[in-house]
């Protein structure tokens, strides 16, 4: 076992029976997605559509709100437990995991899921600074070599190309699935909510959706505590903040051309036989 295995298996490993066995609820929504792909914002987004500005809202950081099912890090204890005690109905639970890698219960549920994509190259320079940041994920190294440990999917949840493809052939089968992308977010995010109360059957007035829209843009959730990660103990802030800076088409700040064109060809040819569309820029 190397270094980056033996580290998932101690942060991950030992939770494995406790997440497998987790029984989810039939009105369940779980938010999945490849780490950095927009999980904060439409968890807020969802928090917000849900419960609206409460108490409990503005008082309790979004990570104890939602349930970060496969986490044994949470300043709440595992996040198996805290997706057990959530006081809400809905329930909000997160989770990075790959789709196969889903507790049962969720499909035996009929549970709702929301799976939010980023494209490759964003999510990828994300996951970079995230990784200079926190002290949960394995050293990122440098950047160069990076790129290459991304396209080979040696990262703690696996291949992104894996996760999105994943996902994406589970929502032809399963209706309850809706499947979005954060480039789509960042274009317009009213529209999106609007889609996503569709999806949920949720009537919210156009008032409280243009509040939500609001509360959710990314200054506002940079600056508030209960959002921007800045209470969240295992990171050094000073690297790289949780809000970096919220922006489709970043990585064209990261990439050398040389770069950018072998992601590109190593692209074309894990992502072949896909039919997924992704935007780099917008
Ligand atoms: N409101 C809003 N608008 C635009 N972008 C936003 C917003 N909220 C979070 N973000 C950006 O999402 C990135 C973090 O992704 P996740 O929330 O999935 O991270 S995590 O996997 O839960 O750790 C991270 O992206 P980068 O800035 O590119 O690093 C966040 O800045």
């Amino acid at each position: 076992m190397n270094y980056l295995e033996r580290k998932q298996s101690r942060v991950y490993g030992y939770n494995w029976e406790n997440v497998q066995n987790f029984q989810a609820r039939p009105d369940d929504i779980l938010i999945a997605t490849y780490p950095k792909a927009g999980t904060t914002w439409v968890s807020y987004i969802l928090d917000l559509l849900y419960f609206g500005q409460t108490e409990r809202q503005t008082s309790t950081p979004i990570f104890d709100r939602v349930a970060f099912l496969e986490s044994t890090i949470s300043p709440m204890g595992p996040g198996k437990d805290l997706a057990d005690n959530l006081p809400t109905s809905p329930r909000l639970i997160k989770t990075h995991l790959p789709v196969q890698f889903v507790p049962k219960s969720f499909w035996e549920q009929n549970s709702t899921i929301i799976y939010v994509a980023r494209n490759a190259k964003d999510n990828m320079v994300s996951y970079f600074h995230f990784d200079r940041m926190t002290r949960t994920q394995p050293e990122p190294g440098e950047w160069s070599s990076y790129i290459h440990r991304f396209m080979e999917g040696k990262m703690v949840f696996g291949s992104w190309y894996d996760h999105v493809n994943g996902w994406w052939k589970k929502k032809q089968t399963h209706s309850k699935l809706h499947y979005m992308f954060y480039e789509d977010l960042s274009e317009d995010t009213g529209r999106e909510i609007d889609n996503l109360c569709s999806f949920l059957g949720l009537s919210r007035s156009d008032e409280e959706k243009k509040r939500v829209a609001s509360g959710v843009q990314f200054d506002n959730m940079k600056k508030d505590d209960t959002t921007n990660y800045s209470t969240h103990c295992p990171c050094d802030y000073k690297s790289s903040p949780f809000m970096r800076k919220g922006k489709v088409g970043d990585w064209k700040n990261h990439f050398t051309v040389a770069q950018s064109q072998q992601c590109d060809e190593d692209y074309e040819k894990k992502m072949k036989n896909s039919t997924l569309q992704f935007r780099t820029e917008i």
